[in-house]
C-alpha cells in the first residue's frame, strides 16, 4: 500500500475508510485488507511510528518519555473539583498505532466477567468471553524474555495464543518481586497467587504481562498496520491529515468524511463505497461525531452545530482511573538508582542499541500486581456492586520498584525504594467530553469528574490501607526500612482522603463516551454490532464503546474488541 502525506495525493475511491490508525483502527483496517477484492483508506492525524522519534516509542525502558512530545495530543482536563481544582494533562497518541504506542505497555485482559458484561449490555452473547475466545488468542501470542529466564510458573502457556501481538514478562526479577509472591504463598486467603491475570480470572496477585516481544514494544502499528502496508496492495494510509467531519451522504448516511491538515488548509472529500469506520479514540471519536451534529442537540446548537441524529450519550459516561503512589525505603537493590545514575541510564540505551540487551529491553519497574475486591460486607457496596461480576476488581495494587512521585512531590536523591501504585478499578464517577468550538482543530472540554462519588473515594481509601497491609506482613520486615515521610502520615481516613485528592493523577484510560447498549431507550450510541444508533452504515471501534471501565487494562480489550468487530464488517459484506 502506499503512504500519502497530504491529502492532495489521494485520487482512488476506497471501499471502507477508518478514521484513526490508532489501537484498533489498525487492528480493524489490517483485518479487513486479509480480503484481496476490497479497498481502505486509514487517515490519521499524527505522525509515523518509525519516524525519528520512534526511539521513544519502541525502546521499552523509555515507555512513558512519548507523553507530552509530538507523539501525543496533549490535552488537559477541565479544573476537577475532586482533585482540589486540579487540571490534569490527559495524553493521547497522535501517531500511527495511537496510544499503543505511548502507553505503558501493561497487557491484561481483564475479567471473564468484564466481556460477559459487554454480552449483557449489549444483547449480543457474541461478545461474552468465551464467544470471544478465537479473537483473544488471534490477537496475541507470548514471548520469553531477551534472557531467556525461567518463567515457569508465572505464566499459563495455554491461555495464549499466535496473533501477531507480541507480549511477555520482565526480563529482570527484583526483591520485591519475590516478596510479593512469597505473601501470596504465606496469606493465600488474603493474597492469593494468580498463575496468569490473562486467563478470564482477574483476581489475585501474580506477574504482570506487557507488549513487548523480542526486546521491543509492540503497537499496533508495528504489528498490524506495516506489515499490511507492506505486503497488500489495497490498504493505503493518509498521515498528518484529521478527518474533521462526518459527511451526510444520504438521509442519516454517512458515507463520506471531510479531512484537512491544519485549520488554515483547504479541506478535501473523500467517500466510501462501503463503510467509514470511526477509532478516534475516547476523546476524538465523541469530538468528530458531535462536529458533524451527531450528539446532544442543545449542546450542539450552544455551538452553532446543526443537529442531524439527537444521540445525548455521545460525549457522555466518561470514564477513567486514577493512579496514586505510596512509597517505602527498602533494603535490597531496586530501579532507583540506576534512574538516577545518568551515566547507567546511557550506557543501558548504548547496550540496547547495540543488540536489544539489557535493562533498557524491557521496562523493569512494575513486574508484580494485584487485583482486589472489596469485602462483600463492606457499606461501600450497599448501594449496589459498580464491577462487572464476582470476578472483577474493585482496586488494584501495583509493584513499582523505584520512588515512583506522584505529581508535585519530591522524590528523594539516595537509597533504594519501592512504590505501591493503587487504582480503583471500578470507579463510578462519570464525566463528559464537549465542544468547545466548532473548529474541529480546537481541543474539546475534558470533564472526567474523578471522585465525586462516595464509592470512589472510599474504595480509594481501603486500597491504600490494603497496600500498608500488604507490607506489613511478615515476609516484608526485614525488606522495609520505612514508609516515606508522606506516606508515614497516613493513618486517619480524613489524611488518606486529603492524599488522595492533593496527588492522584490519570491513569490514562479513559473509555465510554460512545457506549454500546442493547436498546434506545437505554441511552448509548452504537448497538450490539458497533452502528451508530439511528445512523447507516456507520461504525465505532475503539474504547469510546465500552460500556464502563475496565477492571483490568484497557488496551488488550480493545484489541481483542477491534479483532471481533473486523469480522462483523466482513461478514456484513459478505466477506468473510
Ligand atoms: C500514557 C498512556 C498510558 C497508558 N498505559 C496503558 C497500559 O499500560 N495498559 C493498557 O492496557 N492501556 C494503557 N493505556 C490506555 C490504552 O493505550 C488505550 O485505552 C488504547 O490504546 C485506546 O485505543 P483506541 O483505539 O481507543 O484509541 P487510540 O489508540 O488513542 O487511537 C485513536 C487514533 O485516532 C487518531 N485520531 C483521533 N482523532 C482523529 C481524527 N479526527 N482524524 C484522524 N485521526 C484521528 C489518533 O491520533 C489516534 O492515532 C494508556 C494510555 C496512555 C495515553
Amino acid at each position: 500500500g502506499t503512504i500519502f502525506t497530504d491529502p492532495v495525493q489521494v485520487t482512488k475511491n476506497y471501499d471502507f475508510i477508518v478514521v484513526g490508525g490508532g489501537t484498533a483502527g489498525a487492528v480493524v483496517a489490517t483485518r479487513l485488507s486479509e480480503s484481496p477484492s476490497v479497498s481502505i483508506l486509514v487517515i490519521e492525524a499524527g505522525v509515523a511510528d518509525n519516524g525519528t522519534d520512534s526511539n521513544l516509542i519502541y525502546t521499552p525502558l523509555l515507555a512513558g518519555s512519548g507523553i507530552g512530545t509530538i507523539l501525543d495530543w496533549n490535552y488537559t482536563t477541565t479544573s476537577q473539583s475532586g482533585l482540589n481544582g486540579r487540571a490534569l494533562d490527559f495524553p493521547r497518541g497522535f501517531v500511527v498505532g495511537g496510544s499503543s504506542c505511548i502507553n505503558s505497555m501493561i497487557y491484561s485482559r481483564g475479567p471473564s466477567d468484564e466481556y460477559n458484561r459487554l454480552a449483557t449490555v449489549s444483547g449480543d452473547s457474541g461478545w461474552s468471553w468465551l464467544s470471544l475466545l478465537p479473537y483473544i488468542y488471534k490477537n496475541e501470542k507470548h514471548t520469553p524474555p531477551w534472557n531467556n529466564r525461567n518463567t515457569f510458573g508465572e505464566y499459563n502457556p495455554l491461555v495464549h495464543g499466535y496473533g501477531p501481538l507480541l507480549t511477555g514478562l520482565t526480563p529482570t526479577v527484583f526483591e520485591h518481586d519475590k516478596l510479593v509472591i512469597k505473601t501470596t504463598v504465606e496469606y493465600p486467603a488474603l493474597y492469593p497467587y494468580n498463575l496468569d491475570l490473562n486467563s478470564g480470572n482477574g483476581l489475585g496477585f501474580g506477574w504482570l504481562q506487557t507488549s513487548v516481544g523480542h526486546s521491543v514494544r509492540s503497537t499496533s502499528a508495528s504489528t498490524y498496520l506495516r506489515p499490511a502496508l507492506n505486503t497488500r496492495g489495497n490498504i493505503d494510509l493518509l498521515l498528518h491529515t484529521q478527518v474533521i467531519k462526518l459527511v451526510e451522504t444520504a438521509t442519516n448516511t454517512f458515507k463520506a468524511v471531510q479531512v484537512a491538515q491544519n485549520a488554515a488548509a483547504p479541506s478535501y472529500q473523500f467517500t466510501a463505497s462501503k463503510e467509514v469506520i470511526v477509532s478516534a479514540g475516547t476523546v476524538g471519536t465523541p469530538q468528530l461525531l458531535m462536529l458533524s451534529g451527531i450528539g446532544p442537540a442543545e449542546q450542539l446548537a450552544e455551538v452553532g452545530i446543526e443537529s442531524v441524529i439527537d444521540l445525548p450519550d455521545v460525549g457522555n459516561n466518561l470514564q477513567d482511573q486514577i493512579i496514586l503512589t505510596l512509597q517505602w525505603e527498602v533494603n535490597g537493590k531496586t530501579m532507583f538508582p540506576f534512574y538516577n545514575d545518568p551515566a547507567a541510564f546511557a550506557a543501558a540505551l548504548a547496550q540496547y542499541d547495540a543488540n536489544k540487551t539489557g535493562i533498557a529491553a524491557g521496562n523493569p519497574v512494575v513486574n508484580t500486581i494485584g487485583f482486589m475486591r472489596l469485602p462483600s460486607d463492606s457499606p461501600l457496596l450497599a448501594g449496589g456492586d459498580p464491577a462487572a461480576g464476582p470476578n472483577a476488581a474493585h482496586y488494584q495494587l501495583a509493584f513499582l520498584g523505584t520512588f515512583y512521585p506522584n505529581p508535585g512531590q519530591t522524590s528523594p536523591t539516595t537509597g533504594n525504594w519501592m512504590s505501591i501504585a493503587i487504582v480503583v478499578q471500578s470507579p463510578t464517577s462519570r464525566g463528559s467530553i464537549s465542544l468547545t468550538s466548532s473548529n474541529a482543530f480546537v481541543h474539546p472540554s475534558i470533564d472526567p469528574e474523578y471522585f465525586t462519588t462516595a464509592f470512589d473515594i472510599g474504595t480509594a481509601i481501603q486500597a491504600v490501607k490494603t497496600a500498608k497491609a500488604f507490607v506489613a506482613t511478615s515476609p516484608w520486615a526485614d525488606f522495609i526500612i520505612a514508609p516515606f515521610a508522606d506516606t508515614a502520615a497516613l493513618t486517619t481516613d480524613a489524611e488518606i482522603e486529603a492524599y488522595i485528592r492533593t496527588y492522584s493523577t490519570t491513569l490514562n484510560h479513559p473509555t465510554s463516551t460512545a457506549k454500546i447498549s442493547q436498546n434506545s431507550d437505554e441511552g448509548g450510541v452504537v448497538g450490539p454490532h458497533l452502528l451508530v444508533k439511528g445512523a447507516s452504515g456507520l461504525r465505532i471501534v475503539d474504547a469510546s464503546i465500552l460500556p464502563s471501565m475496565v477492571a483490568g487494562y484497557p488496551q488488550a480489550e480493545v484489541y481483542i474488541i477491534a479483532e471481533r468487530a473486523a469480522d462483523l464488517i466482513k461478514s456484513t459484506w459478505g466477506l468473510l
